[in-house]
């Protein structure tokens, strides 16, 4: 197996997804010379050069070199065009190809390349910039178990990372992971809003309220409990926590998030027939 000091990578568009990505190999152990990109954006494509010193071309087939993954980060709306536009290279050098788009079929990438070949999906998300990255990710047929590590190394490099075995579920992690950092945001977001109404300044309360979701979250990690259990020893019988869930639960809080993932995951599938 190529271990990450031996596997060539190009990104084709390089944003916020693919920059987490080269921060967090090169942090694993690759260097610079392992990897190029393209993107249309010159600011960007300096950010690259001078954030990483990783070679960067305007043009999607310009240097491409004999790449062991081709990691596509573009968004959906222009996955169609982008991969009809490196579909030559990809078709001359057959490498596997991961793509981070949400919605975007393997089947659909297939069609759009002209070929049949190892493609990967791979949904990760923002946390990824700092290494704390949830990535869910679905092989097809052809990828061999080669390439499966390969892509577990290279995601592994941004956070943690799950297999799934059948391709719907990957709008089920988009749903849960991918978009999920925006929830806890909007939860910190709503947590720091209240709390100032009850008097405390905007610096406390948003302070408190960040403070509060890393400490939830990392006892979450460390603990041997269940999130029950631990949601449990917060709350005192007849004590403060217990107003506030029962609030919560009035409000049917568990509706109103099975609603929301469920509106993620339906937009998931929809966006891959929009883009068809
Ligand atoms: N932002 C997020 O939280 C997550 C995003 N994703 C997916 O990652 C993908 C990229 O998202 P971001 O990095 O956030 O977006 P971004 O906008 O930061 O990056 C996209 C890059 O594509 C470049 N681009 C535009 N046209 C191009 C072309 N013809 N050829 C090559 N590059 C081109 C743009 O200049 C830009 O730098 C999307 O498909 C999104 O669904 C997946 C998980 C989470
Ligand atoms: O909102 C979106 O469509 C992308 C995919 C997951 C997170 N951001």
């Amino acid at each position: 197996m190529k271990s990450i000091q031996d596997i060539r990578i190009r990104f084709v568009g390089a944003g916020n997804m693919a920059a987490s990505l080269m921060g967090g190999l090169i942090n694993k152990g690759m260097t610079a010379s392992q990897m190029t990109a393209s993107d249309p954006g010159q600011n960007q494509r300096d950010y690259i050069e001078r954030q990483f010193q990783i070679l960067t071309f305007g043009d999607n087939n310009a240097h491409f070199g004999m790449p062991d993954i081709v990691i596509i980060a573009v968004k959906p709306q222009i996955m169609k065009q982008v991969l009809q536009d490196v579909a030559s290279s990809i078709r001359r050098t057959h490498p596997l190809v991961i793509s981070v788009a949400a919605g975007i079929t393997t089947d659909q990438m297939a069609q759009w390349l002209g070929l049949d070949l190892p493609i990967v999906r791979a949904m990760p998300n923002t946390p990824a910039l700092i290494g704390q990255g949830a990535i869910g990710m679905f092989a097809n047929q052809l990828v061999t178990k080669e390439q499966l590590l390969m892509t577990e190394q290279v995601m592994d490099a941004v956070g943690t990372s799950i297999w799934v075995t059948e391709e719907g579920n990957i709008d089920a992690v988009t749903a849960l992971s991918g978009s999920g950092p925006a929830y806890f945001f909007m939860f910190m977001q709503y947590l720091q809003q209240a709390g100032q109404k009850l008097g405390l300044s905007e610096t406390n309360a948003a302070l408190l309220a960040k403070k509060t979701a890393i400490g939830s979250a990392l006892l979450a990690e460390r603990s041997p409990e269940s999130l029950q259990q631990l949601k449990d020893r917060v709350t005192s019988p007849n004590g403060t926590t217990a107003a506030a869930l029962e609030s919560f639960t009035e409000n049917n809080i568990e509706q109103v998030i099975e609603q929301a993932l469920n509106a993620a995951n339906d937009r998931s599938i929809a966006l891959s027939k929009e883009f068809d």
